[in-house]
């Protein structure tokens, strides 16, 4: 299409990664503000900083590293994005979905998205983390939805149902395992706003948000799971609740980016295991699972 990250762009993206390294994973996972920590996890690490990849944007945000890491989360292989894109960095909204669609070129089947959300439902605390079930795509009510343009049937139908975005056993399997590692007390789920920022919200703002609905307002994930889902892609996705929304004028509270970073670090042990916990009872396709090593 128009912004350049067509079939074929996204293709020869997949295809040169293909070519750096034997691991062919079945699960990506983009990770949100201060949340990079997960990447590191990864064993038997291959690693491809942003500016090495062909057609690959560049991350220009605080906390987002821009590597690209290809290894193993107990014993499966995956790949990670260390950095993601948002529109408030002046991309294209098909340019900061396209590693979505080069996943999938990849042989990806589950995406597993994080962010570092604003929490606006009152039960939530700072340090929480939400399972996403379900989201408010508010630039897509004003028309800014990453599928606007020609639709290629290779990647999906031009009408992509949403309603079922968020796969459900996915959402059970976190519960699960977020109670198997004690996680129980400060895990949620519940639906996620994005904005199209940077400024944070206003308190007139998170008022409307939390009254329309939404549990976690955001600036990113939403654009990534139309896409995924759009091209067939498994998502689960999570908030780390890294702020409390400032719902009240006698607040002396601020939303600040240092403030997200710095709860990401609190929680970023937790949520590398929740994560590769997760990973490691995943059922893929029969056979999919075997090792992920190319030629084997
Ligand atoms: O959604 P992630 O990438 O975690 O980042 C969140 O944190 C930043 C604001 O602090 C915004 O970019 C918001 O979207
Ligand atoms: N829009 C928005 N994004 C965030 N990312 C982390 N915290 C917040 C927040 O309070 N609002």
């Amino acid at each position: 299409n128009k912004n350049g990250y067509d079939y074929e762009k996204c293709k020869e993206t997949a295809d040169w990664l293909l070519a750096q390294t034997t691991l062919r994973p079945l699960v990506a996972v983009v990770c949100g503000s201060g949340l990079g920590g997960l990447g590191d996890s990864l064993k038997d690490a291959v690693a491809f900083n942003y500016q090495d990849i062909p057609n690959f944007p560049q991350s220009t945000v605080h906390g987002h590293a821009g590597r690209l890491v290809f290894g193993k989360l107990k014993g499966r292989p995956c790949v990670c994005m260390q950095g993601r894109f948002h529109l408030y960095e002046g991309y294209p909204i098909q340019k900061i979905t396209a590693p979505m669609r080069i996943f999938k070129l990849l042989g990806v089947k589950t995406v597993i998205l994080t962010n570092a959300a604003g929490g606006l439902n009152e039960k939530y605390k700072v340090g929480d983390v939400m399972i996403i079930k379900d989201h408010i795509n508010m630039p897509g009510f004003a028309g800014c939805n990453p599928l606007m343009g020609p639709n290629d049937e290779r990647f999906g139908t031009r009408f992509p149902c949403m309603s079922d975005a968020y796969d459900r056993e996915l959402r059970q399997l976190a519960r699960h395992v977020g109670d198997e590692l004690g996680f129980g007390d400060f895990m949620h789920e519940g639906v996620y706003c994005v904005l199209g920022g940077p400024s944070f919200e206003t308190i007139a703002e998170c008022r409307m948000l939390r009254r329309l609905g939404a549990d976690a307002v955001g600036m990113s994930t939403v654009h990534e799971a139309i896409v995924a889902r759009h091209c067939g892609l498994r998502v689960f996705a999570l908030s780390l609740i890294t702020n409390q929304a400032v719902m009240d004028y006698d607040s002396e509270e601020k939303a600040n980016h240092q403030e997200v970073l710095q709860t990401g670090k609190v929680r970023s042990e937790q949520l590398a295991s929740l994560v590769s916990t997760m990973v490691m009872s995943m059922k893929h396709d029969s056979g999919d699972m075997l090792d992920g090593m190319c030629g084997q």
